[in-house]
Order: C-alpha cells, then sequence, then structure tokens
C-alpha cells in the first residue's frame, strides 16, 4: 500500500525542506505542488489552457522561484477551473508506491484528504520574510509585503483556500533550526508508518 504524506502551509514556512528531507530519510517521492502553479502562471496566456498543456519542460523553467512567479501563481491559483485541470496529475502522484510526500496549501484538505500524515507548518510571518529574502538575496522588509499579500489572497479565495485540516499536526519553525523541524516531521512520519504496519498485521 502507497504512503501519502501531506506538508500544507504558508509561503517560506518550510514545507519543501522538510518534504524534500521526508522523501530522502524514507526514499519517497517528492511533489512540490507549487512549482505547478508557478509555472501556469509563468505561461501566460489563459491559465486555465496553460494549466491543463502543462509539459515537463514547463516545470523545469529557471524563473519559477523569484517572487514575482510567486505571486503569479497565487493569482492564477485562485481559479477554480486551473486548480481542477491540476487535480488528476497530483492524486496519481500521491499514489505512487513507496510513498509520497506532496507539499502547497490544499494537499491535506482536498488533494489527499487521506493522507497517513498531514503536516501543516507555519512560522511567523517576520521570520518567513527574512528567511524569503536571504534565499532570494531581497529586502525583507518588501518579501513581508509581499507573502502578507499572498499568504491571504490564499486563505481567503473560495477554491481550496489555505488551511490545516482538522486531523493535521501544526509545526511552528520560528525558533526550530531546520535539524530540528525536520526531526519533528520524521518522527510524525515513523509515527504514521508504525500505525500503519500495526493495522496491516
Ligand atoms: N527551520 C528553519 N530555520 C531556518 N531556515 C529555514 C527553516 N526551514 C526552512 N528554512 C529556509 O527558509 C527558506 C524557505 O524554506 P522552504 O522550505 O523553501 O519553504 P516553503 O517550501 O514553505 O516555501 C529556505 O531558504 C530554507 O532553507
Ligand atoms: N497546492 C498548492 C500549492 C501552491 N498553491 C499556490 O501557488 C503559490 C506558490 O506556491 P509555493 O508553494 O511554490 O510557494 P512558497 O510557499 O514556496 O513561497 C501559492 O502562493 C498558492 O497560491 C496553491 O494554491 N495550492
Amino acid at each position: 500500500m502507497p504512503f501519502t504524506i501531506a506538508i500544507d502551509g504558508p509561503a517560506a514556512s518550510g514545507k519543501g525542506t522538510i518534504a524534500r528531507a521526508l522523501s530522502l530519510t524514507f526514499g519517497f517521492h517528492h511533489l512540490d505542488t507549487g512549482l505547478l502553479y508557478r509555472a501556469t502562471g509563468a505561461k501566460g496566456g489563459d491559465p486555465v489552457a496553460a494549466a491543463r498543456g502543462l509539459t515537463p519542460e514547463d516545470l523545469a523553467r529557471g524563473d519559477l522561484r523569484s517572487a514575482e512567479a510567486g505571486q503569479a501563481a497565487s493569482r492564477v491559483a485562485a481559479i477554480p477551473e486551473v486548480r481542477a485541470a491540476l487535480v488528476v496529475f497530483q492524486r496519481e502522484f500521491a499514489r505512487r508506491e513507496p510513498g509520497a510526500v506532496l507539499d502547497g496549501r490544499d494537499i491535506g484538505t482536498v488533494i489527499c484528504p487521506g493522507a497517513e500524515v498531514k503536516l501543516f507548518v507555519t512560522a511567523s510571518d517576520i521570520v518567513r520574510a527574512g528567511r524569503r529574502a536571504a534565499e532570494l538575496g531581497a529586502d525583507p522588509a518588501e518579501m513581508l509585503i509581499q507573502l502578507r499579500e499572498r499568504d491571504a489572497r490564499d486563505a481567503s479565495r473560495e477554491a481550496a483556500p489555505m488551511r490545516p485540516a482538522e486531523d493535521a499536526l501544526l509545526l511552528d519553525t520560528s525558533e526550530m533550526t531546520i535539524e530540528a523541524a525536520v526531526a519533528s516531521a520524521v518522527a510524525a512520519v515513523r509515527v504514521g508508518l508504525d500505525r500503519r504496519d500495526g493495522a496491516g498485521q
């Protein structure tokens, strides 16, 4: 049986860092679902057609990590038909053997409500803006304005708004090192794996 880990949370909270570490630790596949929205926004033109026609080359573009691509992603991500076009690919990915880690905004609530482990990763907006500014070489104050705008849009949209699933474990990394945050996530996944293995016996 495949094992699915859903990781959601606001911008620059550490989702991708944790997801990559879990995929390495457990040998699971990893999908950064934000890239699907970033690539859709970066294509330009009709966003619904862009989402329906996404190719591996679109996802490999070098400019998808920029702050501008993040803002464009958040705008197209509010369109229900864009989200609908990306559901099947994500759900199929989530069932890959031996397991999969998906990170985004609606993984635990909409894409994989039955995921074996769900984490909602947060950090204060000032900490997140500082981390993203350091990563991109940008101004922290400007980054804070952008992250707040994007988080507000992501949380208030009607289609699959960003929110923790009821059964998600909340992980506030504001005062955690990467190592500590990863260790907490690894421990949560071990509990989930033990539960699955126990139930299967
Ligand atoms: N616990 C942490 N402490 C310090 N820096 C972190 C921590 N978690 C992530 N980072 C750094 O913050 C930035 C954003 O992390 P990332 O995993 O890309 O977030 P997300 O996927 O949620 O946008 C990266 O530069 C990453 O190295
Ligand atoms: N599952 C997802 C993933 C991303 N997104 C959207 O895509 C944008 C970019 O996501 P991302 O995960 O790459 O952004 P960061 O958290 O890395 O800054 C988000 O602001 C959301 O608007 C979404 O709506 N649903």
